[in-house]
């Protein structure tokens, strides 16, 4: 049994009050996002600003989606971080080119619909600091993730990978407890589930969400 609380990755924050809240509740990480077609897209100027506002013990990792090396450049230059989050279909050899240019951990989602899904995590093992496990998204939606989806959480149940890894995918305060308890994560990840709307953090949500995952009462 491990005793160590699950540690929660609260992504899309796009307001100094989300980083705020995501710190009081006890996340270990804040997400920001660069996709223009997403609701909690940011620009380098509004990331920047949220970065200064997050306090030390809350890892500050950028979400990019297929992203090149200039804007890599620019983000890095721009915006203090603690992680690059690659979400698109970045290949391994992509994933080792960006962690060796920016000297930075780097962490690759990898969408999971069918257990065809599974041998590409595999893939990443030697190259990325950490994975994202997610649900993949459907055909032909307008974001490659945070559409609150989840997967069969039976597909992973009992698997361990060598490198750190995160559940996401449809999680909320009311079923992060099962999947956890199911899925044997020991890092959760989330971003509609604890939106009122979308692209609109709920500061009583990430209290919950981040309470449940770790099995205690809120931290209002
Ligand atoms: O959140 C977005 O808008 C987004 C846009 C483009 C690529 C990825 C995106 N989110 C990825 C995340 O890290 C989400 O937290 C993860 O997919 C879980 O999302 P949700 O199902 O909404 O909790």
């Amino acid at each position: 049994m491990n005793n160590t609380p699950v540690s929660v990755k609260i992504c899309g924050l796009t307001h100094a009050s989300d980083v705020a809240a995501a710190a009081r509740a006890g996340a270990a990480y804040g997400g920001f996002v660069f996709f223009a077609r997403s609701p909690r897209n940011l620009t380098l100027e509004a990331a920047a600003a949220l970065a200064a506002e997050a306090p030390l013990g809350l890892a500050k990792v950028a979400l990019t989606v297929n992203a090149d090396d200039a804007f890599l450049d620019a983000l890095v230059a721009r915006v203090p971080l603690d992680m690059l989050q690659l979400h698109g279909s970045e290949p391994p050899a992509r994933v080792a080119q960006v962690k060796a240019r920016y000297g930075l951990p780097v962490m690759k989602a990898v969408g999971v619909g069918d257990a065809d899904d599974l041998p590409k995590l595999d893939s990443y093992m030697a190259v990325a600091d950490q994975i994202l496990v997610d649900a993949k998204p459907p055909k032909g939606a307008d974001l490659p993730g945070g559409n609150g989806l989840a997967f069969d959480w039976r597909l992973i149940a009992g698997r361990r990978w060598p490198v750190p890894w995160m559940l996401a995918g449809g999680l909320t305060p009311d079923t992060v407890a099962q999947a956890v308890a199911m899925t044997g994560a020991r890092q959760v990840d989330v971003s509609s589930g604890v939106e009122s709307a979308p692209g609109t953090k709920d500061a009583a949500l990430i209290a919950q969400f981040v309470a449940a995952a770790q099995d205690r009462v809120p931290t209002l």
